[in-house]
């Protein structure tokens, strides 16, 4: 087919669609991250040294070159986390326990119950779309379904495993003892213990939904794009799990839809996540 750029076959047109199909894939890969503003950084660079390339500017296209091969390996050391993570997720099977969600979710909440009647705190990190293999990494290696025994006994003081956080993907916990980043210490959480600011600064970098009890208070909350939701009642806290994670909508790609909820609304004067988004 003739075009304004040549003879374009069904090849050309395939190879276009391949390469806009994997540039998206990349951008999922990242969105959610701390590579993103690496990604954009790079960008920029990027378009410094193509406009270096065409305003034929010798010195600068030449260091901005070298520069850019050395990036390269740097980029690798400094993001092998994030990479490990993200291949991770390319071979992981999208939605494979979507069905047993249902038990998941209520084994989650009652144990949450459970734990929060005993005064007994808990940190629990649920996947989304940001893989938490990076994290899943600094503590103990699992892979059992959710349950409330197996919750309760994870966190019971003097526990093996009862320090740190554990993380959930789907209906199984794949990691306990987990060490989360703390939240930066911008202030605005500063009267909060680590559980909860490591809770707040998990949600920060990733797009998991974190569940903390308060061992002081026995209260359960969520921490969410990196702000620290109200206390919850079990209601609540199924309401939001539903919403969150275990609608079938959740483990779907990124579009924001009906089922993915705006972290941004029901903000309450103490806290910032939604208290309940009832669908
Ligand atoms: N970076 C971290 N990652 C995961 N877990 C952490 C981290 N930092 C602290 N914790 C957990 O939090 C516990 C300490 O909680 P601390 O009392 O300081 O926090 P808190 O927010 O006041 O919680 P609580 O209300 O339950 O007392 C540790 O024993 C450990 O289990």
């Amino acid at each position: 087919m003739p075009t304004p750029f040549g003879q374009v076959n069904v090849r050309d047109v395939l190879d276009i669609l391949l390469v806009t199909f994997l540039v998206y894939q990349g951008y999922l890969l990242v969105a959610g991250t701390r590579a993103v503003n690496v990604v954009r950084g790079i960008l920029v660079f990027a378009g410094v040294w193509v406009a270096a390339q065409v305003l034929n500017l010798p010195t600068l296209s030449y260091l901005l070159g070298r520069a850019g091969t050395v990036g390269i390996f740097a980029l690798v050391v400094l993001f092998q986390p994030e990479l490990r993570a993200a291949l991770e997720r390319v071979g992981r099977p999208r939605a494979r326990d979507v069905g047993a969600s249902g038990a998941a979710l209520q084994d989650l909440a009652r144990a949450m119950e459970r734990l929060a009647e005993r005064k007994t705190g808990a940190l629990i990190a649920i996947e989304r779309r940001t893989p938490l293999g990076e994290y899943a990494g600094t503590g103990v290696s699992l892979d059992a379904l959710v349950s409330v025994p197996f919750l309760e006994a994870l966190f019971a003081r003097n526990a093996p495993l009862h320090d740190g956080g554990v993380i959930i993907q789907g209906s199984r916990v794949i990691a306990a003892g987990c060490l989360f980043p703390l939240q930066s210490s911008d202030g605005t959480y500063r009267r909060y213990g680590t559980r909860h600011r490591a809770a707040i600064g998990l949600s920060e970098l990733t797009d998991a939904v974190v569940l903390v009890v308060s061992e002081e208070r026995g209260s359960m909350r969520i921490a969410l794009g990196g702000r620290l939701g109200p206390d919850l009642n079990g209601t609540e806290l199924r309401e939001q799990l539903r919403a969150l994670v275990y609608d079938r909508a959740a483990f779907l790609p990124p579009e924001p839809g009906p089922s993915e909820p705006d972290p941004e609304a029901g903000r309450d004067a103490e806290a910032d996540v939604p208290a309940g988004r009832v669908r």
